[in-house]
């Protein structure tokens, strides 16, 4: 019996069309939801097992990408919008009536400043770029996940073509190692 990852993911994966370009995530407030706009298409978009991310209800993944922070821009009801935690990296904005996290900005000094992370499932459009990869798959077991069903689950993110990994995948990971030892000048600027 398969298990339940995340309703994107587990009837076969979106299909991305070339000609998305941004669209608008809405909240699930049936009244005054809150509506965020994106400009183009999304990148790094990933399953993530981490408690921090949300995920719809019943999911064991989240669905997550980001967007540069230019692009994404509140446009309306933001005053539903409350910082989850204001001491994490990324700024997880939720709506305050439905619990869903809008957008997530990186202002801190970190290789992903400038970036804001959104949960591609929200967009009303179809065609945004489908998750590559899954990310902190270990962390499910923080959120409950019996550890006995740890390989099955990583069998059926590979079968669906989502390479598990504990932490994010080889390009992100090298990406922040890069910035770090630029940063610490243990490679030059
Ligand atoms: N094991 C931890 C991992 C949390 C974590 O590091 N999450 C990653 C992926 S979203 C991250 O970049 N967090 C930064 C943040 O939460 O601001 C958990 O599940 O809570
Ligand atoms: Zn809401
Ligand atoms: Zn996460």
């Amino acid at each position: 019996m398969p298990e339940k990852l995340h309703p994107k993911i587990d009837n076969g994966l979106p299909r991305e069309s070339a000609s998305f370009a941004g669209g608008t995530l809405v909240c699930a407030c049936t009244s005054k939801p809150v509506k965020v706009k994106v400009k183009g298409q999304i990148a790094h978009n990933h399953a993530c097992g981490c408690t921090k991310c949300w995920k719809p209800e019943g999911a064991v993944f989240s669905v997550v990408a980001v967007a540069g922070t230019g692009d994404v821009t509140v446009t309306e009801n933001g005053d539903k919008l409350k910082v989850v935690d204001p001491s994490a990296l990324i700024q997880r904005h939720a709506c305050t009536g439905c619990g869903v996290h809008m957008h997530g900005p990186v202002e801190r000094d970190h290789a992903f400043k400038g970036l804001t992370f959104i949960h591609p499932e929200r967009f009303v459009e179809d065609g945004w770029s489908p998750p590559g990869f899954t990310a902190f798959v270990s962390s499910i077991i923080e959120s409950g996940v019996d550890p006995k069903r740890m390989d099955g689950i990583r069998a059926q993110l590979k079968s669906i073509g989502l390479e598990p990994y504990d932490c994010l995948n080889p390009g992100l990971m090298d990406y922040i190692a890069t910035w770090t030892a630029k940063k610490s000048g243990a490679l030059p600027a």
